[in-house]
């Protein structure tokens, strides 16, 4: 057995790790990083780059078959179901190199590419090699949940873990879950060309606000997605090509191929935690607020620690464990600044509080102010008018945005900032936007927290009456 010792051993290459290794590295640590399977993780190779690459290929079919209203002939949107795959293939081969052991081996981390497992409290094996380590981080993410539905491990299904190497199109894809998998997936399908039934056993889109949730569900339906909420699958038969559903309520769907997308299970299993003393719940791995284990050595980021699960948290928890990795800098990872994006057309888009997390948390304080795509220039020109901002206001604050509509989660950065930076109304409201852009609406929202203060004010009319009487 080779040993080595380094001071920071990361477990996982994924959105989490890769930003830890690169940042300790080049900040003059002693790095080593471990990874079982892909560089780049889930994000890169089953998760987000697929999937916006896909929804990206729907989008220019659905857009060459409703381009009349723009003066333009509506064409036929052929989809050659292959080719769209080798577009999701190509995009990640581009961003491969970025996430590539070559790349972090230049940077000076030492790569291993091997599965780790804990053989002590500061040790742990990965193929013939046993690192020591000052510091280990646990990054090993999240894999697709397979739940015991009966009849399941008898049918052929996809995760996301297939689905993008799927190339011969499905004709009727049954999607189980209607969270931000199920629905992007379900629209970049339709799109494509296939039916969609989505079977959701409780609300579809369930974590975001109901209202803007609505705009997106309708949109959906109106392109032809079947939506079945409050149905749990609770049966599966059938074989590759003829698969049928049942759901507790007793329906019964049949499709060609069946996408399972029910949420995510921690990557825990291989990594022998006990050995460490790392306690897990059912969640993941069990952290206090500076993303620390019950081994005060061993810290665990990204969707494995079993808090919010995106890849800007995965960076984000990077940069927190970085302070203090390197620097013992007592760092806090928060979540009340954290945005999230379901990247249907129209999008959905969210930070900080919803409506009704304010109201509850806020009470009386709470002023919610709106603006419609509808009064938006720039999205008259593109006939893009679907949906609105939501801000909440608590003493000329914001403490949450939600936005549905055509860039909503460009839309939201500006919101992020403002949650990050406790940021004031006025700040938003005096800056410039240029017009026309999609963006303006973000000021008018703002705007419409000052307007009734200005202009339903008796005081500010008394004031503007005399000095209009002054001045000369
Ligand atoms: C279909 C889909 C779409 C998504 N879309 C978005 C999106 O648009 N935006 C967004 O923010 N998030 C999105 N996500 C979520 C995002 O992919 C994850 O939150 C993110 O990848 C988590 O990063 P991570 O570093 O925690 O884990 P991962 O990226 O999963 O990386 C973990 C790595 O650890 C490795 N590993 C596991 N165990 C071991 C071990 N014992 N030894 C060595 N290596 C190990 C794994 O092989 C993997 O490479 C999506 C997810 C899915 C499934
Ligand atoms: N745009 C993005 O940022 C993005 C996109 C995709 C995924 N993700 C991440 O990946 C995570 C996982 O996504 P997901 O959509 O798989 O999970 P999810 O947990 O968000 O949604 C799963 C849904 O499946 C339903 N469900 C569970 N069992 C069921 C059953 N037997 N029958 C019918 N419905 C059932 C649940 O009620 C839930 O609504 C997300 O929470 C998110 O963090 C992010």
């Amino acid at each position: 057995m080779k040993k080595i010792k380094t001071d920071i051993l990361v477990i996982g290459a994924g959105s989490g790790g890769l930003s830890v290794a690169a940042g300790a590295v080049q900040m003059g640590a002693d790095v080593t990083l471990l990874e079982g399977h892909k560089m780049g993780g889930d994000c890169l190779n089953y998760g987000c780059v697929p999937s916006k690459a896909l929804i990206a290929s729907a989008k220019a079919a659905y857009a060459q078959r409703n381009s009349a209203k723009f003066g333009v002939a509506d064409g036929p949107g052929t989809v050659d179901y292959a080719a769209a795959k080798d577009h999701v293939a190509d995009v990640i081969a581009q961003i491969a190199p970025v996430d590539s052991v070559e790349r972090f081996e230049g940077l000076g981390v030492r790569v291993i590419r091997e599965w780790g497992r804990f053989t002590g409290a500061r040790t742990v094996q990965a193929g013939d090699t046993e690192i020591s380590a000052r510091r280990i981080v646990i990054a090993t993410g999240s894999s697709p949940l397979v739940p015991p539905i009966p009849g399941l491990e008898d049918v052929p299904f996809e995760t996301n873990e297939t689905l993008f190497d799927l190339r011969d199109r499905p004709d009727h894809l049954l999607i189980v879950g209607g969270g931000p998998i199920g629905m992007e997936m379900a629209q970049a399908h339709v799109r494509l060309g296939c039916k969609v039934t989505v079977i959701e056993g409780d609300k579809a889109l369930g974590k975001d606000d109901p209202e803007l949730a609505q705009v997106v569900l309708q949109t959906l339906k109106g392109e032809g997605v079947e939506i079945i909420e409050g149905a749990q699958a609770s049966k599966v038969s059938g074989k590759a090509g003829d698969i049928t559903i049942e759901t507790d309520d007793g329906q019964r769907f049949h499709g060609s191929h069946l996408l399972m997308a029910v949420g995510r299970k921690s990557n825990t299993d291989r990594l022998d935690l006990e050995v460490a003393g790392v306690e897990t719940t059912k969640r993941g791995v069990k952290v206090d607020d500076k993303l620390r284990s019950s081994n005060r050595r061993v810290y665990a980021i990204g969707d494995v620690a079993g808090g919010m699960q995106f890849t800007h948290v995965a960076g984000y928890h990077g940069g927190v464990v970085i302070r203090s990795l390197l620097f013992a800098l007592p760092a806090k990872a928060k979540t009340s600044h954290i945005p999230w994006v379901t990247y249907t057309d129209p999008e959905l888009a969210q930070v900080g509080l919803t409506e009704a997390q304010a109201r509850k948390q806020h009470g009386d304080k709470v002023e919610v102010v709106r603006a419609d795509y509808a009064h938006n220039d720039r999205a008259l020109t593109e006939r893009k008018t679907q949906g609105f901002i939501k801000v909440m206001v608590v003493k000329g604050r914001p403490v949450g945005a939600s936005i549905v509509g055509h860039q909503a989660g460009e839309l939201i950065n500006l919101w992020a900032l403002a949650l990050s930076a406790n940021m004031k109304m006025s700040k938003i409201a005096g800056m410039v936007s240029p017009y026309p852009t999609i963006s303006e609406l973000n000021k008018r929202a703002a705007g419409a927290y000052f307007s009734p203060r200005l202009f339903d004010s008796s005081l500010v009319k008394t004031v503007v009456g005399l000095v209009q009487r002054f001045i000369p």
